[in-house]
Protein backbone atom coordinates (compact mmCIF):
# COMPACT_ATOMS: atom_id res chain seq x y z
CA UNK A 1 0.00 0.00 0.00
CA UNK A 2 3.28 2.97 0.88
CA UNK A 3 4.59 1.84 -2.20
CA UNK A 4 1.20 2.25 -4.15
CA UNK A 5 1.00 5.59 -2.70
CA UNK A 6 4.53 6.20 -3.00
CA UNK A 7 4.74 5.60 -6.61
CA UNK A 8 1.76 6.96 -7.29
CA UNK A 9 3.38 10.54 -5.42
CA UNK A 10 6.73 10.40 -7.40
CA UNK A 11 5.33 9.68 -10.96
CA UNK A 12 2.47 12.23 -10.53
CA UNK A 13 4.61 15.04 -9.40
CA UNK A 14 5.70 16.38 -12.77
CA UNK A 15 1.84 16.51 -13.58
CA UNK A 16 1.07 18.06 -10.66
CA UNK A 17 3.31 20.88 -11.06
CA UNK A 18 1.66 20.98 -14.56
CA UNK A 19 -1.33 21.09 -13.38
CA UNK A 20 -1.59 22.68 -10.00
CA UNK A 21 -2.91 25.80 -10.74
CA UNK A 22 -4.81 25.06 -14.14
CA UNK A 23 -7.50 22.48 -12.77
CA UNK A 24 -10.94 23.61 -12.77
CA UNK A 25 -13.35 21.44 -13.99
CA UNK A 26 -17.19 22.32 -13.00
CA UNK A 27 -19.53 19.77 -13.23
CA UNK A 28 -21.68 20.64 -16.27
CA UNK A 29 -25.49 20.36 -17.22
CA UNK A 30 -26.61 16.55 -16.55
CA UNK A 31 -23.46 15.26 -15.74
CA UNK A 32 -23.15 13.54 -12.50
CA UNK A 33 -22.14 15.42 -9.35
CA UNK A 34 -18.40 15.65 -9.42
CA UNK A 35 -16.34 14.91 -6.03
CA UNK A 36 -12.88 16.14 -6.47
CA UNK A 37 -11.27 15.76 -3.38
CA UNK A 38 -9.19 18.59 -1.50
CA UNK A 39 -5.85 17.52 -2.75
CA UNK A 40 -5.11 19.03 -6.48
CA UNK A 41 -4.43 16.56 -9.17
CA UNK A 42 -4.67 13.79 -6.83
CA UNK A 43 -8.64 14.04 -6.23
CA UNK A 44 -9.77 11.56 -4.17
CA UNK A 45 -7.25 9.44 -4.61
CA UNK A 46 -6.10 8.45 -1.12
CA UNK A 47 -9.60 8.15 0.20
CA UNK A 48 -10.34 5.39 -2.46
CA UNK A 49 -6.72 3.69 -2.26
CA UNK A 50 -7.29 3.55 1.85
CA UNK A 51 -10.87 1.57 1.56
CA UNK A 52 -12.11 1.47 -2.17
CA UNK A 53 -15.04 -0.46 -0.93
CA UNK A 54 -15.68 2.19 1.78
CA UNK A 55 -15.10 4.89 0.24
CA UNK A 56 -18.00 4.04 -2.84
CA UNK A 57 -20.44 3.07 -0.36
CA UNK A 58 -19.86 6.19 1.60
CA UNK A 59 -19.76 8.24 -1.82
CA UNK A 60 -23.09 6.20 -2.93
CA UNK A 61 -24.60 7.50 0.04
CA UNK A 62 -24.02 11.17 -0.53
CA UNK A 63 -24.28 11.37 -4.12
CA UNK A 64 -26.54 8.66 -4.90
CA UNK A 65 -26.38 6.42 -8.35
CA UNK A 66 -23.81 8.17 -10.16
CA UNK A 67 -20.98 10.07 -9.24
CA UNK A 68 -17.60 11.15 -10.70
CA UNK A 69 -14.34 11.15 -9.20
CA UNK A 70 -10.95 12.50 -10.21
CA UNK A 71 -8.16 10.20 -8.81
CA UNK A 72 -4.94 10.99 -10.09
CA UNK A 73 -5.95 13.35 -12.59
CA UNK A 74 -8.52 11.70 -14.33
CA UNK A 75 -12.39 11.30 -13.77
CA UNK A 76 -13.74 7.93 -13.20
CA UNK A 77 -17.62 7.70 -13.44
CA UNK A 78 -18.81 5.47 -11.00
CA UNK A 79 -22.24 3.75 -11.86
CA UNK A 80 -23.22 1.83 -8.60
CA UNK A 81 -26.99 1.12 -9.50
CA UNK A 82 -26.98 -2.40 -10.68
CA UNK A 83 -30.11 -2.08 -13.13
CA UNK A 84 -28.53 0.68 -14.90
CA UNK A 85 -25.48 -1.66 -15.68
CA UNK A 86 -26.99 -2.98 -18.98
CA UNK A 87 -27.37 0.72 -20.13
CA UNK A 88 -23.83 0.53 -19.75
CA UNK A 89 -23.31 -2.20 -21.55
CA UNK A 90 -25.29 -1.18 -24.34
CA UNK A 91 -22.90 1.69 -25.24
CA UNK A 92 -20.64 -0.47 -27.00
CA UNK A 93 -19.87 2.68 -29.55
CA UNK A 94 -19.28 4.83 -27.57
CA UNK A 95 -17.35 2.91 -24.48
CA UNK A 96 -14.13 1.69 -25.71
CA UNK A 97 -12.75 -1.49 -23.47
CA UNK A 98 -9.82 -2.68 -25.70
CA UNK A 99 -8.19 0.46 -25.76
CA UNK A 100 -7.79 0.46 -22.16
CA UNK A 101 -7.21 -2.65 -21.55
CA UNK A 102 -4.38 -2.93 -24.40
CA UNK A 103 -2.40 -0.24 -23.20
CA UNK A 104 -2.55 -1.26 -19.81
CA UNK A 105 -1.75 -5.03 -21.25
CA UNK A 106 1.21 -3.55 -23.02
CA UNK A 107 2.55 -1.55 -20.07
CA UNK A 108 2.93 -4.35 -17.74
CA UNK A 109 3.62 -7.21 -20.17
CA UNK A 110 5.51 -5.22 -22.73
CA UNK A 111 4.26 -6.82 -25.57
CA UNK A 112 3.71 -5.34 -29.06
CA UNK A 113 0.92 -2.70 -29.10
CA UNK A 114 -2.14 -4.63 -31.22
CA UNK A 115 -4.05 -1.78 -30.84
CA UNK A 116 -2.30 -0.16 -33.88
CA UNK A 117 -3.64 -0.49 -37.43
CA UNK A 118 -0.88 -2.98 -38.13
CA UNK A 119 -1.93 -5.64 -36.00
CA UNK A 120 -5.25 -4.67 -34.84
CA UNK A 121 -6.88 -6.79 -37.72
CA UNK A 122 -4.99 -10.02 -37.06
CA UNK A 123 -5.30 -9.81 -33.14
CA UNK A 124 -9.40 -9.94 -33.80
CA UNK A 125 -8.50 -12.95 -35.35
CA UNK A 126 -6.51 -13.87 -32.08
CA UNK A 127 -9.32 -12.88 -29.52
CA UNK A 128 -11.75 -15.11 -31.25
CA UNK A 129 -9.64 -17.72 -30.11
CA UNK A 130 -11.22 -17.13 -26.70
CA UNK A 131 -14.51 -18.36 -27.12
CA UNK A 132 -13.48 -20.89 -29.79
CA UNK A 133 -11.03 -22.58 -27.61
CA UNK A 134 -12.74 -22.18 -23.89
CA UNK A 135 -16.15 -23.23 -24.54
CA UNK A 136 -17.92 -26.26 -26.02
CA UNK A 137 -15.86 -29.43 -26.82
CA UNK A 138 -12.41 -27.82 -26.61
CA UNK A 139 -13.46 -26.65 -22.94
CA UNK A 140 -14.19 -30.39 -22.07
CA UNK A 141 -11.27 -31.71 -23.72
CA UNK A 142 -9.54 -29.02 -21.75
CA UNK A 143 -11.08 -29.78 -18.13
CA UNK A 144 -10.46 -33.50 -18.90
CA UNK A 145 -6.63 -32.85 -18.88
CA UNK A 146 -6.96 -30.48 -16.23
CA UNK A 147 -8.50 -33.41 -14.21
CA UNK A 148 -5.44 -35.67 -15.31
CA UNK A 149 -2.68 -32.64 -14.09
CA UNK A 150 -4.44 -31.91 -10.78
CA UNK A 151 -4.54 -35.85 -9.96
CA UNK A 152 -0.58 -36.25 -11.11
CA UNK A 153 0.63 -32.92 -9.00
CA UNK A 154 -1.74 -33.57 -6.13
CA UNK A 155 -1.32 -37.66 -5.91
CA UNK A 156 2.93 -36.40 -5.86
CA UNK A 157 2.07 -33.67 -2.88
CA UNK A 158 0.80 -36.56 -0.57
CA UNK A 159 3.29 -37.81 1.75
CA UNK A 160 3.74 -42.10 1.67
CA UNK A 161 3.43 -44.33 4.73
CA UNK A 162 0.05 -42.47 6.11
CA UNK A 163 2.43 -39.46 6.99
CA UNK A 164 0.90 -36.06 8.08
CA UNK A 165 2.82 -32.93 6.15
CA UNK A 166 2.26 -29.75 7.42
CA UNK A 167 1.72 -26.75 5.22
CA UNK A 168 0.21 -23.45 4.66
CA UNK A 169 -3.56 -23.63 2.52
CA UNK A 170 -2.77 -21.08 0.48
CA UNK A 171 0.99 -22.80 -0.62
CA UNK A 172 -0.62 -25.88 -1.04
CA UNK A 173 -3.32 -24.67 -3.32
CA UNK A 174 -0.88 -22.30 -5.44
CA UNK A 175 1.24 -25.10 -5.60
CA UNK A 176 -0.97 -27.89 -6.99
CA UNK A 177 -3.46 -25.25 -9.16
CA UNK A 178 -0.49 -23.75 -10.74
CA UNK A 179 1.38 -26.30 -11.71
CA UNK A 180 -1.46 -28.10 -13.34
CA UNK A 181 -3.20 -25.01 -14.51
CA UNK A 182 0.02 -24.68 -16.17
CA UNK A 183 0.60 -27.81 -17.75
CA UNK A 184 -2.51 -27.56 -18.91
CA UNK A 185 -2.73 -24.84 -20.98
CA UNK A 186 1.45 -24.65 -22.09
CA UNK A 187 1.98 -28.81 -22.30
CA UNK A 188 4.81 -30.74 -20.95
CA UNK A 189 8.61 -30.67 -21.37
CA UNK A 190 9.75 -33.59 -22.87
CA UNK A 191 13.30 -34.69 -21.28
CA UNK A 192 15.62 -37.40 -22.69
CA UNK A 193 16.75 -38.27 -18.98
CA UNK A 194 15.67 -41.56 -16.64
CA UNK A 195 12.07 -41.18 -15.98
CA UNK A 196 12.77 -40.04 -12.13
CA UNK A 197 15.31 -37.61 -12.99
CA UNK A 198 13.38 -36.56 -15.40
CA UNK A 199 10.10 -36.02 -12.55
CA UNK A 200 13.04 -34.36 -10.31
CA UNK A 201 14.17 -32.03 -13.08
CA UNK A 202 10.59 -31.35 -14.37
CA UNK A 203 9.51 -30.15 -10.57
CA UNK A 204 11.96 -27.87 -10.17
CA UNK A 205 11.37 -25.83 -13.28
CA UNK A 206 7.80 -25.61 -12.61
CA UNK A 207 8.83 -24.47 -8.56
CA UNK A 208 10.77 -22.16 -10.15
CA UNK A 209 8.17 -20.75 -12.65
CA UNK A 210 5.92 -20.60 -9.77
CA UNK A 211 7.62 -18.25 -8.01
CA UNK A 212 8.55 -16.18 -10.75
CA UNK A 213 4.52 -16.17 -11.17
CA UNK A 214 4.03 -15.50 -7.38
CA UNK A 215 7.14 -12.36 -7.25
CA UNK A 216 5.43 -10.79 -10.44
CA UNK A 217 1.92 -10.71 -9.41
CA UNK A 218 2.80 -9.39 -5.89
CA UNK A 219 3.87 -6.36 -7.87
CA UNK A 220 0.75 -6.01 -10.00
CA UNK A 221 -1.20 -3.57 -7.75
CA UNK A 222 2.11 -0.97 -8.04
CA UNK A 223 2.37 -1.62 -11.37
CA UNK A 224 -1.10 -1.39 -12.35
CA UNK A 225 -0.86 2.38 -10.33
CA UNK A 226 1.39 3.33 -13.07
CA UNK A 227 5.19 2.90 -12.14
CA UNK A 228 7.43 1.22 -15.00
CA UNK A 229 8.29 -2.40 -14.80
CA UNK A 230 12.02 -1.40 -15.10
CA UNK A 231 11.90 0.58 -11.63
CA UNK A 232 10.58 -3.27 -10.37
CA UNK A 233 13.71 -5.10 -10.65
CA UNK A 234 12.74 -8.30 -8.90
CA UNK A 235 9.13 -8.17 -11.10
CA UNK A 236 10.95 -7.33 -14.15
CA UNK A 237 13.48 -10.46 -13.29
CA UNK A 238 10.19 -12.53 -13.07
CA UNK A 239 8.48 -11.81 -15.95
CA UNK A 240 11.28 -12.22 -18.29
CA UNK A 241 11.97 -15.62 -16.92
CA UNK A 242 8.97 -16.22 -17.56
CA UNK A 243 9.28 -15.08 -21.04
CA UNK A 244 12.47 -16.98 -21.53
CA UNK A 245 10.20 -20.40 -20.94
CA UNK A 246 7.58 -19.34 -23.11
CA UNK A 247 9.55 -18.46 -26.49
CA UNK A 248 7.77 -20.26 -29.37
CA UNK A 249 10.56 -22.57 -29.90
CA UNK A 250 10.52 -24.25 -26.42
CA UNK A 251 6.60 -24.24 -26.90
CA UNK A 252 7.22 -26.05 -30.03
CA UNK A 253 8.89 -28.58 -28.66
CA UNK A 254 6.53 -29.65 -25.79
CA UNK A 255 3.90 -31.72 -25.72
CA UNK A 256 0.02 -31.78 -25.14
CA UNK A 257 0.10 -27.88 -25.39
CA UNK A 258 -3.83 -26.99 -25.77
CA UNK A 259 -5.94 -25.73 -28.67
CA UNK A 260 -6.06 -22.27 -27.11
CA UNK A 261 -2.05 -21.81 -26.58
CA UNK A 262 -1.49 -23.74 -30.16
CA UNK A 263 -3.38 -21.72 -32.23
CA UNK A 264 -2.20 -18.31 -30.39
CA UNK A 265 0.99 -19.71 -31.68
CA UNK A 266 0.42 -20.50 -35.10
CA UNK A 267 -1.36 -17.27 -35.32
CA UNK A 268 1.39 -15.03 -33.76
CA UNK A 269 3.68 -16.88 -36.43
CA UNK A 270 1.90 -15.52 -39.32
CA UNK A 271 2.19 -11.71 -37.68
CA UNK A 272 5.78 -12.58 -37.52
CA UNK A 273 6.39 -10.89 -34.21
CA UNK A 274 9.60 -10.86 -32.79
CA UNK A 275 10.12 -13.88 -30.22
CA UNK A 276 10.19 -12.21 -26.70
CA UNK A 277 7.31 -9.68 -27.99
CA UNK A 278 5.25 -13.00 -28.55
CA UNK A 279 6.68 -15.06 -25.54
CA UNK A 280 5.58 -11.77 -23.14
CA UNK A 281 2.02 -12.47 -24.44
CA UNK A 282 1.94 -15.88 -23.37
CA UNK A 283 2.88 -14.67 -20.00
CA UNK A 284 -0.11 -12.15 -20.08
CA UNK A 285 -2.28 -15.31 -20.76
CA UNK A 286 -0.34 -17.29 -17.74
CA UNK A 287 -1.50 -14.46 -15.93
CA UNK A 288 -4.60 -14.06 -16.75
CA UNK A 289 -5.59 -17.88 -16.34
CA UNK A 290 -3.75 -17.94 -12.75
CA UNK A 291 -4.14 -14.74 -11.07
CA UNK A 292 -7.32 -15.31 -10.35
CA UNK A 293 -7.81 -18.70 -10.19
CA UNK A 294 -5.31 -19.47 -7.29
CA UNK A 295 -6.87 -17.11 -4.76
CA UNK A 296 -10.32 -18.21 -5.84
CA UNK A 297 -9.65 -21.91 -5.34
CA UNK A 298 -7.81 -21.18 -2.04
CA UNK A 299 -11.00 -19.42 -0.79
CA UNK A 300 -13.51 -22.19 -2.38
CA UNK A 301 -11.22 -24.83 0.10
CA UNK A 302 -10.72 -22.42 3.28
CA UNK A 303 -14.60 -22.09 3.52
CA UNK A 304 -15.29 -25.77 2.43
CA UNK A 305 -13.09 -26.34 5.56
CA UNK A 306 -13.64 -23.89 8.15
CA UNK A 307 -17.82 -24.49 7.86
CA UNK A 308 -18.67 -27.98 8.81
CA UNK A 309 -21.94 -27.62 7.34
CA UNK A 310 -20.24 -26.93 3.86
CA UNK A 311 -17.96 -29.78 3.85
CA UNK A 312 -20.39 -32.34 4.99
CA UNK A 313 -22.88 -31.27 2.11
CA UNK A 314 -19.92 -31.45 -0.40
CA UNK A 315 -18.42 -34.62 1.08
CA UNK A 316 -21.52 -35.94 0.74
CA UNK A 317 -21.97 -34.64 -3.00
CA UNK A 318 -18.74 -36.06 -3.49
CA UNK A 319 -19.83 -39.34 -2.42
CA UNK A 320 -22.66 -39.35 -4.66
CA UNK A 321 -20.98 -38.94 -8.09
CA UNK A 322 -18.20 -41.47 -6.89
CA UNK A 323 -20.46 -44.07 -5.90
CA UNK A 324 -22.78 -43.46 -9.06
CA UNK A 325 -19.83 -44.58 -11.06
CA UNK A 326 -18.49 -46.67 -8.82
CA UNK A 327 -14.89 -45.26 -8.11
CA UNK A 328 -13.55 -45.39 -4.82
CA UNK A 329 -11.62 -42.32 -2.90
CA UNK A 330 -8.86 -44.62 -1.65
CA UNK A 331 -7.44 -46.34 -4.34
CA UNK A 332 -5.12 -43.73 -5.45
CA UNK A 333 -3.49 -45.82 -8.24
CA UNK A 334 -6.62 -45.42 -10.09
CA UNK A 335 -7.36 -41.72 -11.49
CA UNK A 336 -10.93 -40.29 -10.59
CA UNK A 337 -13.13 -39.80 -14.06
CA UNK A 338 -16.17 -38.27 -14.11
CA UNK A 339 -18.47 -37.03 -17.33
CA UNK A 340 -19.32 -33.65 -17.88
CA UNK A 341 -23.13 -34.20 -16.63
CA UNK A 342 -21.68 -35.15 -13.54
CA UNK A 343 -19.48 -32.14 -13.23
CA UNK A 344 -22.33 -30.27 -14.01
CA UNK A 345 -24.54 -31.95 -11.21
CA UNK A 346 -22.65 -31.17 -8.28
CA UNK A 347 -24.37 -28.30 -7.68
CA UNK A 348 -23.19 -27.86 -3.94
CA UNK A 349 -19.69 -27.22 -5.03
CA UNK A 350 -20.89 -24.89 -7.75
CA UNK A 351 -22.84 -22.70 -4.50
CA UNK A 352 -19.48 -22.65 -2.62
CA UNK A 353 -17.37 -21.80 -5.33
CA UNK A 354 -19.87 -18.63 -6.31
CA UNK A 355 -19.66 -17.65 -2.52
CA UNK A 356 -16.26 -17.82 -2.14
CA UNK A 357 -16.20 -15.49 -5.45
CA UNK A 358 -18.84 -13.24 -4.19
CA UNK A 359 -17.23 -12.70 -0.88
CA UNK A 360 -13.48 -12.11 -2.01
CA UNK A 361 -14.15 -10.77 -5.44
CA UNK A 362 -13.05 -7.19 -6.26
CA UNK A 363 -12.56 -6.12 -9.84
CA UNK A 364 -13.44 -3.11 -11.54
CA UNK A 365 -14.89 -3.09 -14.98
CA UNK A 366 -13.62 0.14 -16.64
CA UNK A 367 -14.44 1.89 -19.94
CA UNK A 368 -13.18 5.06 -21.95
CA UNK A 369 -15.59 7.49 -23.34
CA UNK A 370 -14.41 7.81 -26.74
CA UNK A 371 -16.85 10.72 -27.41
CA UNK A 372 -18.90 12.70 -25.54
CA UNK A 373 -22.59 10.95 -24.61
CA UNK A 374 -25.70 11.04 -23.06
CA UNK A 375 -27.34 7.21 -21.66
CA UNK A 376 -30.42 7.04 -19.46
CA UNK A 377 -29.97 5.24 -15.93
CA UNK A 378 -32.70 2.80 -14.96
CA UNK A 379 -34.44 5.41 -12.85
CA UNK A 380 -35.03 7.42 -15.78
CA UNK A 381 -32.39 10.37 -15.20
CA UNK A 382 -29.95 11.08 -17.86
CA UNK A 383 -26.00 11.36 -17.35
CA UNK A 384 -23.80 13.44 -19.40
CA UNK A 385 -19.97 11.68 -19.82
CA UNK A 386 -17.31 14.20 -21.16
CA UNK A 387 -15.05 12.03 -23.60
CA UNK A 388 -11.75 10.60 -22.61
CA UNK A 389 -13.24 10.05 -19.12
CA UNK A 390 -13.71 6.48 -17.62
CA UNK A 391 -16.83 4.45 -17.00
CA UNK A 392 -15.97 1.84 -13.68
CA UNK A 393 -18.44 -0.29 -12.53
CA UNK A 394 -17.68 -1.65 -8.92
CA UNK A 395 -19.28 -5.13 -8.55
CA UNK A 396 -18.72 -5.56 -4.87
CA UNK A 397 -20.77 -2.71 -4.00
CA UNK A 398 -23.54 -5.49 -5.72
CA UNK A 399 -21.92 -8.82 -3.44
CA UNK A 400 -22.05 -7.18 -0.56
CA UNK A 401 -25.48 -5.34 -0.78
CA UNK A 402 -27.60 -6.42 2.25
CA UNK A 403 -30.78 -5.87 0.22
CA UNK A 404 -29.77 -8.58 -2.46
CA UNK A 405 -27.19 -10.72 0.21
CA UNK A 406 -28.52 -10.99 3.62
CA UNK A 407 -26.34 -10.77 6.03
CA UNK A 408 -23.47 -9.90 3.11
CA UNK A 409 -20.37 -10.85 5.26
CA UNK A 410 -21.44 -14.23 6.11
CA UNK A 411 -20.69 -17.05 4.35
CA UNK A 412 -24.03 -19.14 3.22
CA UNK A 413 -21.95 -22.50 1.23
CA UNK A 414 -26.12 -23.16 0.09
CA UNK A 415 -26.84 -19.36 -0.72
CA UNK A 416 -26.71 -20.33 -4.40
CA UNK A 417 -28.77 -23.31 -4.19
CA UNK A 418 -32.77 -23.41 -4.38
CA UNK A 419 -34.80 -25.41 -2.21
CA UNK A 420 -34.44 -27.95 -4.74
CA UNK A 421 -30.84 -28.30 -4.57
CA UNK A 422 -30.97 -27.02 -8.36
CA UNK A 423 -28.06 -23.68 -8.79
CA UNK A 424 -30.32 -20.44 -7.63
CA UNK A 425 -29.99 -17.87 -10.09
CA UNK A 426 -32.56 -15.61 -9.03
CA UNK A 427 -31.80 -12.75 -6.74
CA UNK A 428 -34.02 -9.47 -6.25
CA UNK A 429 -33.25 -6.17 -5.01
CA UNK A 430 -36.45 -3.89 -3.72
CA UNK A 431 -38.85 -6.89 -4.95
CA UNK A 432 -36.99 -6.36 -8.62
CA UNK A 433 -35.17 -9.24 -10.34
CA UNK A 434 -31.67 -8.46 -11.35
CA UNK A 435 -30.04 -9.40 -14.28
CA UNK A 436 -26.32 -8.66 -12.52
CA UNK A 437 -25.85 -10.19 -9.50
CA UNK A 438 -22.91 -12.13 -9.41
CA UNK A 439 -20.33 -10.65 -11.41
CA UNK A 440 -16.82 -11.74 -10.68
CA UNK A 441 -16.08 -12.40 -13.91
CA UNK A 442 -17.32 -9.34 -15.32
CA UNK A 443 -19.99 -8.50 -17.66
CA UNK A 444 -20.58 -7.51 -21.42
CA UNK A 445 -17.73 -7.53 -24.81
CA UNK A 446 -15.24 -7.53 -21.82
CA UNK A 447 -16.27 -10.75 -19.81
CA UNK A 448 -13.99 -13.85 -18.72
CA UNK A 449 -12.98 -15.76 -21.36
CA UNK A 450 -11.99 -18.97 -19.37
CA UNK A 451 -14.87 -18.42 -16.31
CA UNK A 452 -16.55 -21.85 -17.55
CA UNK A 453 -13.17 -23.37 -17.55
CA UNK A 454 -12.15 -21.86 -14.25
CA UNK A 455 -15.26 -22.96 -12.66
CA UNK A 456 -14.70 -26.41 -13.60
CA UNK A 457 -10.93 -26.58 -12.59
CA UNK A 458 -12.06 -25.39 -8.99
CA UNK A 459 -14.53 -27.40 -8.82
CA UNK A 460 -12.36 -30.65 -9.56
CA UNK A 461 -9.78 -29.11 -7.73
CA UNK A 462 -12.05 -29.22 -4.23
CA UNK A 463 -13.23 -32.77 -5.67
CA UNK A 464 -10.13 -34.17 -5.54
CA UNK A 465 -8.51 -32.95 -2.80
CA UNK A 466 -11.93 -33.84 -0.56
CA UNK A 467 -11.68 -37.38 -2.14
CA UNK A 468 -8.21 -38.32 -1.75
CA UNK A 469 -6.98 -36.41 1.15
CA UNK A 470 -7.28 -36.30 5.14
CA UNK A 471 -6.85 -32.24 5.29
CA UNK A 472 -7.90 -30.33 8.45
CA UNK A 473 -6.99 -26.53 9.39
CA UNK A 474 -4.82 -26.00 12.88
CA UNK A 475 -6.35 -24.82 15.18
CA UNK A 476 -4.65 -21.23 14.97
CA UNK A 477 -5.08 -17.56 15.13
CA UNK A 478 -4.53 -17.04 11.34
CA UNK A 479 -7.83 -16.11 10.69
CA UNK A 480 -7.30 -14.64 6.62
CA UNK A 481 -9.62 -11.86 4.99
CA UNK A 482 -9.31 -10.70 1.47
CA UNK A 483 -6.50 -8.33 1.43
CA UNK A 484 -8.05 -5.21 -0.21
CA UNK A 485 -4.62 -3.74 -1.50
CA UNK A 486 -5.75 -5.45 -4.63
CA UNK A 487 -8.75 -3.93 -4.68
CA UNK A 488 -10.10 -3.50 -8.34
CA UNK A 489 -7.82 -6.24 -9.63
CA UNK A 490 -10.04 -9.18 -9.57
CA UNK A 491 -10.08 -12.05 -6.39
CA UNK A 492 -8.42 -10.87 -3.67
CA UNK A 493 -6.24 -13.37 -2.26
CA UNK A 494 -5.81 -13.80 1.76
CA UNK A 495 -4.31 -11.64 4.00
CA UNK A 496 -2.66 -14.36 5.73
CA UNK A 497 -1.46 -17.82 4.98
CA UNK A 498 -3.27 -20.63 7.48
CA UNK A 499 -1.44 -23.67 8.64
CA UNK A 500 -3.05 -27.25 7.53
CA UNK A 501 -1.92 -30.56 7.95
CA UNK A 502 -3.08 -33.45 5.51
CA UNK A 503 -2.30 -36.92 4.71
CA UNK A 504 -3.56 -39.51 2.36
CA UNK A 505 -6.94 -41.10 2.58
CA UNK A 506 -6.62 -44.74 2.92
CA UNK A 507 -9.03 -47.38 3.34
CA UNK A 508 -7.64 -48.78 6.27
CA UNK A 509 -8.11 -46.38 8.13
CA UNK A 510 -11.89 -45.84 7.45
CA UNK A 511 -13.73 -42.47 6.71
CA UNK A 512 -10.98 -40.05 7.78
CA UNK A 513 -12.28 -36.75 5.70
CA UNK A 514 -11.01 -33.50 5.21
CA UNK A 515 -12.19 -31.24 7.70
CA UNK A 516 -10.78 -28.37 10.88
CA UNK A 517 -10.07 -30.04 13.84
C1 LIG B 1 -11.79 -17.45 -10.82
C2 LIG B 1 -11.09 -17.26 -11.90
C3 LIG B 1 -11.20 -16.07 -12.81
C4 LIG B 1 -11.77 -14.84 -12.60
C5 LIG B 1 -12.49 -14.35 -11.34
C6 LIG B 1 -11.59 -14.07 -13.80
C7 LIG B 1 -12.04 -12.76 -13.97
C8 LIG B 1 -11.82 -12.00 -15.09
C9 LIG B 1 -12.23 -10.64 -15.25
C10 LIG B 1 -12.99 -9.81 -14.19
C11 LIG B 1 -11.84 -10.23 -16.47
C12 LIG B 1 -12.00 -8.83 -17.06
C13 LIG B 1 -13.40 -8.55 -17.45
C14 LIG B 1 -13.67 -7.07 -17.66
O1 LIG B 1 -12.80 -6.23 -17.57
O2 LIG B 1 -14.83 -6.79 -17.93
C15 LIG B 1 -11.16 -11.33 -17.11
C16 LIG B 1 -10.61 -11.30 -18.36
C17 LIG B 1 -9.96 -12.36 -18.93
N1 LIG B 1 -9.81 -13.63 -18.42
FE1 LIG B 1 -10.47 -14.28 -16.63
N2 LIG B 1 -10.93 -14.83 -14.71
C18 LIG B 1 -10.68 -16.06 -14.16
C19 LIG B 1 -10.05 -17.14 -14.76
C20 LIG B 1 -9.60 -17.16 -16.06
C21 LIG B 1 -9.04 -18.31 -16.71
C22 LIG B 1 -8.88 -19.69 -16.10
C23 LIG B 1 -8.69 -17.91 -17.98
C24 LIG B 1 -8.10 -18.69 -19.11
C25 LIG B 1 -7.98 -19.96 -19.22
C26 LIG B 1 -9.03 -16.51 -18.10
C27 LIG B 1 -8.80 -15.73 -19.22
C28 LIG B 1 -9.14 -14.40 -19.33
C29 LIG B 1 -8.80 -13.58 -20.49
C30 LIG B 1 -8.02 -14.04 -21.71
C31 LIG B 1 -9.32 -12.30 -20.24
C32 LIG B 1 -9.23 -11.07 -21.17
C33 LIG B 1 -10.41 -11.08 -22.10
C34 LIG B 1 -10.37 -9.99 -23.15
O3 LIG B 1 -9.32 -9.42 -23.41
O4 LIG B 1 -11.43 -9.74 -23.72
N3 LIG B 1 -9.59 -16.09 -16.92
N4 LIG B 1 -11.17 -12.41 -16.25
Amino acid sequence: MALWILSLLVFGLPFLLLRICGESRKRQLKEPPLVMGWLPFFGVMLDYIKDPLGFLQATQRQHGDIFTCKIAGKYFTFVTDPFSFSAIMRQGKNLDFQKFAMHFSQRVFGHADFSGPLLSESYREIHALFQQTLQGPPLQQLTEVMLGNLQAVLGRSLPSGGRWKEEGLQSFTNRIMFEAGYLTLFGKEERLLPVERAAQVAATCMMKAERDFMVFDRAFPVLAGGVPIALCMRAWRAREALTEELVQSKLYQRLCISDLIQRRMDAFNRMHLDETGTARTHVCMLWASQANTLPAAFWSLYYTLRHPEALTAACAEVDRVLKESNQSSYDHDQPISFSKEQLESMTVLDSIIKEALRLSSASMMIRVASDNFAFTLDSGQTAVIRKGDYIALYPQLIHLDPEIYPNPTEFKYDRFLDEAGHVRTEFFKGGRLLKHCLIPFGSGASKCPGRYFAMNEIKQFLLLVLCRCELHLVDSAAVPVPDSTRAGLGILPPSCDVPIQYRARAAWRGEGRAGAH
